[in-house]
């Protein structure tokens, strides 16, 4: 998208010279506040909005050239409250691509079976009309629709702001699912900036006028926000959203404190700790306790402190790290394998310390600064 404005007839300026390099097969999400121009943005991209100025390319190819129709299978769509047919069931609708591009009865309802399934939508629901749906199961149902044909875009405008925010969260995690598993490039329009950084591969921050503020990776966002409006934009906590990005595979983890249940005095004793982490025989965390209060071979596990969430190196962020340690009773987070034993424990300011250090490198990458 190269320079493009969209002035309405009224004057209104909608879009501002709006430049943005939208990857393929990744998420890009366009965010701000209302008013801002992402719906316009968005139309414009399958031609429901024609540009004033500048030029929008598809696979380097200008969309101008491309047949609307042509242009518009190419790129399923999804809005607010889904936007079903009310008087079609929900594999009629689903089919309803499929069926104008002449695919038999069979095929198209073989295909919006297909699509339940992959939208996490019982096929059980298939002969039932939208209003017997929840909204959750609607949007749902929006999304499989706007894939029905495989198109290899995928446009969504607001699509989960109407539902509650459990169904909100289970709708964007398999919306990443399904991304993963068909690698579609889309484009996301919301006014939610959770939303923004949890789903964006990139994420364009767009400002009243239909400005570009910055257009960068949810990291990048976090952690080096272009101006004043962006960090307000991203609102007070983005210093510990930020660690949602940043791994706690590095973490330096101890064992020195972590004992099994049949423990000897010797061992208790041996540790120095202020706490020792009880395990179970197969070395799950069973709980805490002052070394004066265990009695060696007979740790009966009703006096210790609960062990606290764990976390899981490698897989979980320094964000849930630090959280499991804030949460625990004795300000140590517990690291556990996949199939939770324990693999040490680590305290709060050793936590602290990885994100600083993590947060120096970021400086000094950011800087350009060969080592
Ligand atoms: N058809 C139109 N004619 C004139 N002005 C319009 C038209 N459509 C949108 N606008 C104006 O263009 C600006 C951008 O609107 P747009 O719907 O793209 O914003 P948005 O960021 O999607 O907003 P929201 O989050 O509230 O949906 C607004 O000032 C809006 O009033």
């Amino acid at each position: 998208m190269d320079s493009v404005t969209k002035r309405y007839p009224d004057g209104t300026v909608a879009v501002d010279r709006l430049s943005l390099d939208v990857p393929d097969r990744s998420i890009t999400v366009l965010v701000g506040p209302s008013g801002c121009g992402k719906t316009t943005t968005l139309r414009m991209i399958n031609r429901m909005v024609e540009p004033t100025e500048g030029t929008i390319l598809l696979d380097g190819e200008d969309i101008r050239r491309r047949p609307v129709t042509d242009l518009r299978r190419s790129m399923g769509y999804v809005i607010q409250n889904a936007g079903l047919f009310p008087h079609r069931t929900i594999v009629d609708n689903i089919a309803t691509v499929p069926r104008m591009l002449g695919w038999g009865r069979r095929r198209a309802r073989e295909r919006a079976a297909e699509l339940m399934e992959r939208v996490g939508l019982d096929t059980s629901l298939a002969e039932r009309y939208p209003y017997q749906l929840s909204g959750g199961q609607q949007q749902r149902v929006g999304v499989a629709r706007a894939l029905a044909a495989d198109p290899p875009v995928l446009l969504m405008d607001e699509p989960f702001s109407a539902v509650d925010p459990v169904v909100r969260k289970g709708l964007q995690d398999e919306l990443l699912r399904i991304q993963e598993e068909l690698g579609k490039t889309i484009v996301f329009v919301t006014h939610d900036i959770d939303e923004a950084v949890k789903l964006g591969t990139m994420v364009a921050v767009l400002r009243e006028g239909g400005r570009l503020a910055q257009y960068a990776s949810p990291a990048e966002l976090l952690s080096a926000p272009a101006d004043g409006f962006v960090e307000d934009f991203l609102g007070a906590d983005r210093g510990i959203r930020r660690l949602s990005f940043l791994p706690s595979a590095a973490l330096e983890l101890t064992t020195d404190a972590v004992v099994p249940a049949d423990a000897s005095a010797e061992r208790i004793a041996a540790s120095g700790a202020r706490y020792l982490l009880v395990t179970d025989p197969d070395g799950r965390p069973l709980g805490w306790a002052e070394p004066g209060e265990l009695i060696a071979g007979d740790i009966s596990t009703d006096r210790l402190l609960p062990p606290g969430r764990p976390f899981v190196p490698g897989t979980d962020s320094l964000r849930v790290a630090l959280d499991c340690a804030v949460l625990s009773p004795t300000g140590w987070a517990v690291a556990v394998d996949a199939g939770g034993r324990v693999t040490g424990i680590v305290s709060q300011q050793a936590i602290g310390e990885a994100i600083r250090a993590a947060h120096a490198r970021g400086r000094t990458d950011q800087a350009g600064v060969a080592p």
